[in-house]
């Protein structure tokens, strides 16, 4: 596994916002994480990501223990979280977004300058690898559509070398054709052998992109399934409690 939480704990005063819970990653996987309102998946991948630390257990990334302090030692460890607000910056070109904080420097008369020239030519690398189209690579963020702004946030994730990228929610807020395009960006993702971890209230579009889905329900991981071994129906069932109430009546 790529990546691996086990008996993660976390606690809001008295509330038990995570309960023991177990999840795993492998390499080139794309994991859906699904729960009803209220289940801990937020939770969940801010302590993936940094924002939050356990209270109890454990965390591995490439087979190393991590104890992240703060979202950039997750990022520095390999994991990005691609958030619906995107973090982008909308008065910045598709280049400047992708370099962010790293831009590539070249010594001119022992001086450091920006190397435009391959900044440009890494964007256009990104942008191919994943199939993103944008209008062009120095056009402002802010002038583009939701889908082709997701396709900017993945390129930048790749440029910081990440190989577990969670991604939340990413198709919520798009058009039909945006989201195929986004879930299409999803599976070049685990083409090339990244991880994902999908959070989704769209049963239909985690069932076309993922190969495991992790059900959350009040705290805990009640289940994981094999995405090719199951159905939206048990899944909705897992999801809701159906099959608690089935259980309690038989
Ligand atoms: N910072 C916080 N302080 C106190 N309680 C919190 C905090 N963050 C989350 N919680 C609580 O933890 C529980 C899990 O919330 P979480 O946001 O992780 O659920 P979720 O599955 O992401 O829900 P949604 O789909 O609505 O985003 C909820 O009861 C929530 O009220």
């Amino acid at each position: 596994m790529v990546f691996r939480m086990s008996g993660i704990v976390k606690r809001f005063g008295g509330l038990v916002a995570l309960d023991r819970v177990d999840f795993s990653v492998a390499k080139g996987e794309v994991m859906a994480l699904v729960g009803d309102n209220g289940a801990g998946k937020s939770t969940l991948i801010k302590t993936m990501s940094g924002a939050h630390v356990p209270d109890e257990g454990t965390i591995e990334m490439e087979g190393k223990l991590v104890h992240f302090r703060s979202p950039q030692e997750a990022w520095a460890s390999g994991i990005a979280t691609i958030y619906q607000e995107l973090a982008l910056a909308g008065k910045m070109t598709v280049v400047d977004n992708i370099f962010l904080g790293r831009e590539i420097k070249k010594p001119v008369l022992g001086v450091p300058f920006l190397d435009r020239q391959a900044m440009r030519k890494r964007t256009s690398e990104l942008l191919s690898q994943l199939d993103v189209h944008v209008p062009s690579i120095d056009s402002w963020v802010e002038s583009m559509s939701g889908g082709q702004r997701q396709g900017v946030a993945i390129a930048r994730a790749l440029n910081m070398d990440a190989r577990l990228i969670i991604m939340d929610e990413p198709t919520a807020a798009l058009a039909v054709a945006e989201v195929r395009k986004v879930l299409e960006f999803i599976k070049n993702l685990r083409a090339q052998g990244k991880s994902v971890v999908l959070i989704s209230h769209n049963i239909q579009d985690v069932f076309e992109v993922s190969d495991r889905i992790s059900v959350m329900r009040h705290g805990r991981c009640i289940a994981v399934r094999e995405t090719a071994k199951t159905t939206p129906q048990e899944i909705i069932g897992l999801i809701t409690g159906a099959h608690e109430v089935r259980a309690a009546a038989s």
